[in-house]
């Protein structure tokens, strides 16, 4: 099992973040979670890295049960990309040693352990990436990020991917590319879960297994896509009406809103 949340709760400044959550990962797994701002996208999944700690309930990940196991070195079989990343990396960090940190998940220098060079450049190559790494990592465009990011999360062979609206900021193509990549990855490391978090749900390609809608820290729905992403599910999620269209097996949602006025 990779990740196995029994009865979470997350409280800070007297708001439950996540209410009651319970979730089984399987090896392999590919799940996408969706839901409003604010939903509790984000905790969740610094929950399962470990980078904050549950208020009750338990977590295990990677078959460790977090308080008895050192999360610096967990935290090394579990990547992540997210805009909570790009903040920690210093912006004249060559793109070669931001790659090369994803070893010891660690940020500007590889603590404990040889600099990969070769796994650097095999990486780079497979994200498309390769022909930056001399550049400083601050002056490349948000699509070059995500890959240099996605590149940096894959180099130490992780059994568990996190992906944080990896997205965000990408146009069309780039966007089908960055999914393309990583199913091609995901296909080869067939034991690898990944769990992408995403506002879009244009970006839930065929080769996610699972889909969950979260509203105000709850999970109110898990399952296949296919029974997860309906008009009434996303309806009782936004508070609006919604229409999901299907092309191909994807999804696109169109929406109606009113505008809010001020007082
Ligand atoms: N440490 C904290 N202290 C207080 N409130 C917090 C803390 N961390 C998160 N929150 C609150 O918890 C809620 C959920 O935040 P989170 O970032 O997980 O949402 P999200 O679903 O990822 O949102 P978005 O889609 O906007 O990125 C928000 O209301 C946020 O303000």
């Amino acid at each position: 099992m990779s990740v196995i949340l029994r009865d979470v709760c997350f409280v800070r400044s007297g708001q439950k973040i996540l209410s009651h959550i319970t979730w089984e990962v399987q090896q392999g797994d590919r799940w996408v979670i969706l839901g409003p701002n604010g939903s509790g996208k984000t905790t969740l999944l610094k929950l399962i890295s470990g980078y904050i700690w549950p208020t009750s309930g338990t977590v295990e990940v990677l078959g460790k049960r977090f308080g008895t196991v050192d999360l610096r070195l967990l935290r090394r079989k579990i990547g992540w990309v997210g805009s909570f990343l790009q903040e920690l990396i210093p912006p004249g960090q060559k793109v070669f040693d931001v790659i090369a940190g994803g070893v010891s998940a660690s940020f500007g220098k590889v603590y404990g352990c040889e600099v990969p060079f070769d796994a650097v450049e095999r990486w780079a190559r497979v994200v498309q990436c390769d022909s930056l790494l001399d550049k400083p990592y601050g002056v490349l465009s948000q699509g070059e990020k995500q890959r240099v990011l996605l590149a940096r999360a894959l180099i130490s062979e992780p059994d568990l991917l996190l992906l944080d609206e990896p997205c965000a900021g990408l146009d069309v193509v780039a966007r089908e590319y960055f999914l393309k990549t990583l199913e091609h990855i995901a296909g080869r490391r067939k034991t690898m879960a990944v769990l992408l978090v995403t506002h879009h749900i244009e970006e839930v390609a065929p080769f996610f297994t699972g889909a969950v809608v979260m509203k105000a820290g709850r999970f109110i729905a898990s399952g296949s896509s296919d029974r997860v992403l309906t008009d009434d599910i996303l309806k009782e999620a936004f508070n609006v009406p919604v229409k999901v269209l299907r092309h191909n097996g994807r999804f696109a949602l169109y929406c109606t809103v009113d505008l809010i006025r001020p007082a």
